[in-house]
């Protein structure tokens, strides 16, 4: 659906170039959500504004379904822009107008018919659950509640691409929810490719197939969710995943634990990876096995693809119990290490 060769934007302030993005290439597939990910002037912002052409690019290249971004005519770019949605972290409403007056807006550029407005704008509010809020100006809702405007209005031409640029950065934690649930049920209906930029990993985690991670306008990591943060290669990347799976602190406490439990069985430190594992393999394998499972540690997260995190038990039993218990984690492809073994 969109594809960036070697994007460059270099702004100018007080005569001094300043690269905000460099040389950026990345492919990104039709339907999926992906997450771009880094802190505070790595370029992400930027970055998204180049695609719809709000900042125009110094070098490069920008394909979105097909079409050169950076060739279109300023009339083309108009009618391109109706197929890529946007929404913003401070809303960007029209104060002055209600709640079907600011999703009525994109339908009014785009000289859609009165009766042929009222209806999509009313399928609209349906869609992002605003029923009831029809009258409300933006100053009688609450944050969520913009946003939801924000986005049926993103929505209102039926785009192809949504663009969210930190759209659940001014949310409480319990709002963001509901507005990635919202994000994820519609690219769910509608098939939609949507572009996320944070700095939250916990957005990243909750819905986004493929994740890229910047840093000095460069995308410094990418690949699909599980894969990079399972194993992050970046310093910047470990970082984030600190914040989701905070391995470091674990180690410390494990070490005192060991001096403090029964020196038998075997401690197993077991990692997921989300491929095709869940939380129930442990009360499983104490059923299948005549092994007690003592859980020491652990965090574990659940992203899009599947669990993630790691898992350390003490298994107590016959020698032959734990190593058949040991081969039926292993077969349920979760990575298992022998932390330490007393079996
Ligand atoms: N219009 C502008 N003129 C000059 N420099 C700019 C302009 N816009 C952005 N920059 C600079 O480009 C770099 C990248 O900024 P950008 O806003 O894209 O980063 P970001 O990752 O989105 O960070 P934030 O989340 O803080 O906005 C920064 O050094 C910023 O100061």
């Amino acid at each position: 659906m969109i594809s960036i060769q070697n994007l460059k934007k270099i702004f100018t302030l007080d005569k001094q170039p300043i690269t905000a993005v460099d040389s950026l290439s990345l492919d990104i597939n039709e339907g999926e959500i992906f997450g771009v990910i880094g802190y505070s002037g790595a370029g992400k912002s930027t970055f998204v504004r180049l695609l719809n052409r709000l900042e125009e690019p110094t070098d490069g290249t920008i394909f979105i379904d097909g079409k050169e971004m950076t060739k279109l005519t300023s009339r083309q770019l108009r009618l391109a822009r109706q197929e890529i949605g946007m929404i913003f972290q401070h809303f960007n409403l029209l104060w002055s107008r209600t709640t079907e007056e600011n999703i009525a807006f994109p339908l009014e550029i785009a000289g859609v018919p009165k009766v042929e407005r009222k209806k999509r704008v009313q399928e609209l509010i349906d869609l992002v659950g605003l029923t009831g809020r029809e009258k409300a100006y933006p100053s009688q809702l609450s944050g969520g509640q913009k946003q939801r405007v924000g986005i049926a209005r993103a929505l209102a031409n039926n785009p192809k691409v949504l663009l969210c640029d930190e759209a659940t950065s001014a949310l409480d934690p319990e709002t963001t929810n509901s507005i990635l649930d919202l994000l994820v049920g519609i690219n769910e209906k509608l098939g939609l490719t949507i572009i996320l930029i944070t700095h939250e990993m916990h957005v990243i985690r909750k819905i986004c197939n493929r994740v890229a991670v910047m840093e000095k306008g460069k995308i410094v990591e990418h690949g699909n969710v599980l894969d990079v943060f399972s194993n992050p290669k970046q310093p910047v990347t470990k970082k984030f995943v600190e914040q989701v799976v905070a391995e470091g602190d674990q180690d410390d406490s494990l070490e005192y634990l060991l001096t403090h439990i029964d020196p038998v069985g075997k401690v197993l430190r077991l990692q997921f990876t989300g491929t095709g594992t869940n939380q129930a393999l442990i009360s499983e394998v104490a059923k299948q096995f005549s092994v007690q499972v003592n859980m020491l540690q652990g965090k574990i997260t659940q992203t899009k693809n599947g669990p993630l995190g790691t898992l350390t038990v003490q298994m107590i039993g016959e020698k032959i119990e734990i190593q058949k218990a040991e081969s039926f984690i292993k077969e349920a492809t979760v990575e298992v290490e022998v932390i330490r073994d007393d079996s």
